[in-house]
């Protein structure tokens, strides 16, 4: 865990050794303290260099550790920095690529810290529902001041090395591995004395207006996500810097550790992160699998179609580094794209400079926009991201078969088409794939990555790959109308048009869906995201419009409750933030501002009356119930489906794309922490109370792990019947 060897003479090297980002165990403590008290003891070593094996430093303390608890009488982290910043002779630490959390933490500890060019440095416990409890939110203000330091410890960002070398954070940075570097250091500061280097022995620098900035501070870190405890703590301990000493904040820093540690939330977002880990590591029946099957390298990409979704699509790609064409069908929407994208890529530019990376588009030759389909004969890949329209896609995808060479992969940004359909038109069903981006897709994480029947697991391999290129998160699932995502949104927003019906209005749902942990209720986000969106879709099958048979109730679809309240508001161009009106009423077309609209509450009352239907008050918990049990309740069906592989896949899908809290683990997390048992008796007793809600009939897979006396998520997928799992 912690090897100790001779560098150089007189300077001992201890090596950090937990493949494969050295994270820090109960082991590895014991192990470091040893082998700093054989420094300390060791008359022939005057100077010790700290560093990793495997080129990294340390990513923290070993997350998995902290389900089992902290025993008492373990060595804690704090203590085994306190012990190297004790010493007499001089610590350096050599960090390599990363030193986040724990690892961090140790640095801090260290007299000297020296880094390569491209290590990156956090506290990002904050994330996984912690605070830095080895004495980071002690140490880190005092050493770069509190302005940084609070921003780094409550919002748990990285800075890349050249930035923490103008914070103080950093002695010296180096191109490559810092541990020559690091020994030479260690040479030179032979014999000086390390007590000025000691960051305990150092106030936190004062701010003319201190109390001000943390009362400004506070506000803004309670923004952040509401809800969520662990960035207040964060606060608290680091203002503990400014008004303790520094043995008293340490006391503080573990007090509120210990107890976000036991919360529920930690909990939650420790899961989260795993599950982001455990569902990228897709595997197909044939035992084709992540491990197995090597990506074809993508050296040119098209993207076709350049709306919203397109524009960002190319900039993903742009910003990966990948030489794009952008292919539009006309001379005026490719002028418009090309100046949303060249804005959208200057933002970037700029975002990215500020995190110490580099994006240069004036001087690439990334980018190519043209009207003629002859500039995509020697792409690797195209993502189509025309209008949702299946004849269209399958005319775009005939031509694509014809112009593309035959190993192209060819991509559809469909959000719930059938891909075989679309497969089906080409030469080459095989290369085709579902790549479905979330708006806006230059910021959102989440590619749905979807597989048709015919699918080649190369195909699958590529494109999770272009995934972790443009630093998203690749999630593969199966074919089936609107894949995990859309499957489970729908289910959840067709109960709050139906509690709408029935007497909620969309100000009260949307407060507390917001309570609940949502950034924004699900009628806020209808209107940001455009009415008109759904209602083409529907029309598309034939739920309304002109293609609706003659004759058909309007509030049933095939024997089944339907709610014709979105379609009315689009009828009366309604179509939210665009056209300055939804649900909300907004000062003008593409204001931002929700109003509470009297047209919608009169609408509201006459279209009840009109359908005879009694107005009754519905409790907070109905509301919530209703809505989060039928979102789960569809969860539980796709598992058993096999559209998605395991719930883990599910809760990062919703995660990364439809702003579940994080706090809250996923969907099929928070089930599970609600308890099944207690799922299944409520969603009972609401189907038997809507009959015609066919989403709130408990799905058979539900009902089978109730009967199996709940076991937990990890066990969900084994208990799949195989034959009707298909990944
Ligand atoms: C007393 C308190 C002390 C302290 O204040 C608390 C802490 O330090 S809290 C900690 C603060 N630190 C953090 O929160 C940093 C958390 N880590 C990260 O953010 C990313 O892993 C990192 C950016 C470092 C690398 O990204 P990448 O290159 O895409 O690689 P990757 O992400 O795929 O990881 C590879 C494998 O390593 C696994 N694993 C990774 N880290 C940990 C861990 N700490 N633990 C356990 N496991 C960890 C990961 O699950 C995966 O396993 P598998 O079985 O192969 O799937």
């Amino acid at each position: 865990m912690a090897e100790y060897v001779r560098g150089a003479p007189e300077v001992a090297v201890i090596r950090m050794c937990n493949p494969p980002l050295n994270t820090i165990s109960d082991v590895m403590l014991r192990a470091l303290s040893e082998e700093v008290n054989r420094a300390n003891i060791d008359p022939t070593v005057k100077a010790v260099v700290i560093c990793g094996a495997n080129g990294k430093f340390s990513a923290g303390a070993d997350i998995r550790g902290f389900s089992v608890g902290i025993e008492k009488n373990t060595l804690s982290l704090e203590s085994v920095a306190a012990l190297i910043e004790k010493s007499e002779k001089p610590f350096v630490a050599a960090i390599e690529d990363i030193a986040f959390g724990g690892g961090l933490e140790l640095a801090l500890g260290c007299h000297y810290r020296i880094a390569n060019m491209k290590a990156q440095f956090g506290l990002p416990e904050v994330k996984i529902g912690l605070l830095p409890g080895g004495g980071g939110t002690q140490r880190l203000p005092r050493l770069i001041g509190i302005p940084t330091a609070l921003d780094m410890i409550t919002t748990g960002k990285y800075v890349p090395a050249t930035e923490a070398l103008k914070l103080g954070l950093l002695d010296e940075i180096v191109e490559e591995n810092p541990f020559e570097a690091a020994i030479k250091l260690a040479r030179r500061i032979l014999g000086q004395p390390v007590g000025p280097r000691r960051l305990s022995l150092k106030q936190t620098p004062k701010l003319p207006n201190m109390e001000a900035f943390l009362h400004e501070a506070l506000l803004k870190v309670k923004k952040q996500a509401p809800g969520c405890l662990s960035p207040e703590m964060c606060f608290r301990a680091v203002e503990a810097s400014v008004y303790l000493p520094f043995a008293e904040g340490i006391r503080k820093e573990k007090e509120l550790f210990l107890l976000l540690l036991t919360s529920d939330q930690a909990k939650a977002l420790q899961y989260a992160f795993f599950a982001e880990r455990i569902s990228k590591k897709w595997m197909l029946p044939n035992g084709a699998s992540w491990k197995t099957v090597s990506p074809q390298p993508i050296r040119k990409a098209a993207v076709i179609g350049l709306g919203t979704m397109g524009q960002g699509i190319v900039v993903s790609l742009v910003k990966a580094k990948i030489p794009v064409v952008a292919l539009e069908k006309d001379k005026k929407h490719l002028e418009i794209a090309r100046k949303a994208i060249k804005a959208s890529l200057e933002r970037e530019t700029l975002r990215m400079q500020q995190k110490g990376k580099t994006l240069d588009i004036h001087k690439s030759k990334l980018l190519h926009f043209t009207l003629d389909f002859g500039a995509l004969k020697d792409v690797d890949l195209v993502i189509e991201a025309v209008f949702e329209d299946m004849v269209l896609k399958k005319e775009t995808f005939c031509k694509l078969s014809e112009i593309c060479k035959p190993e192209a992969f060819l991509g559809t940004n469909t959000s719930c088409l059938d891909i075989d359909e679309i497969a089906s038109i080409t030469n080459r069903p095989q290369q085709v794939i579902g790549t479905h981006f979330f708006s806006p897709a230059h910021v959102m994480k989440l590619i749905e990555i979807i597989r048709g029947q015919h699918t080649s697991p190369t195909a699958i391999a590529t494109i999770m790959n272009l995934a972790k290129m443009m630093d998203k998160c690749g999630i593969v699932v199966e074919n089936c109308f609107g894949f995990v995502g859309n499957r489970l949104l729908s289910s959840y927003t067709e109960q709050t048009y139906f509690l709408l019906e029935e007497g909620s209005t969309p100000e009260e749902m949307d407060k507390i869906l917001e309570e609940f942990g949502f950034k924004l209720g699900p009628f806020k986000v209808s209107d940001l995201a455009g009415l008109d969106v759904g209602w083409k879709s529907r029309i598309g099958q034939g739920l309304t419009g002109v293609n609706l048979p003659l004759g058909t109730p309007p509030r049933q679809r095939d024997g089944k409750r339907y709610s014709p309240l979105p379609d009315i508001l689009c009828e009366n161009r309604r179509y939210g933030q665009k056209t300055g009106k939804g649900w909300y009423l907004y000062d003008k077309p593409g204001g931002k501002i929700a109003k509470s609209d009297p047209w919608l509450h009169n609408f509201l009352q006459n279209y009840r009356k009109a359908h005879n239907m009694t107005t009754r008050t519905i409790t907070q918990e109905e509301i919530l119930e209703r809505c989060l049990y039928s979102l789960v309740n569809e969860g539980f069906q796709i598992l058993s489906e096999g559209i998605a592989s395991c719930p883990e896949a599910i809760d990062t899908i919703y995660l990364n794309g439809y702003g579940w809290p994080r706090h809250k683990g996923g969907p099929m997390f928070y089930a599970s922490e609600v308890g099944l048992p207690k799922i299944l008796t409520k969603l009972q007793k609401y189907a038997e109370a809507n009959p015609d809600i066919p989403k709130l009939q408990p799905s058979p897979f539900l009902q089978k792990l109730v009967t199996l006396g709940s076991p937990p998520l990890k066990n969900w997928p084994s208990l799949v019947s195989p034959q009707q799992s298909k990944l």
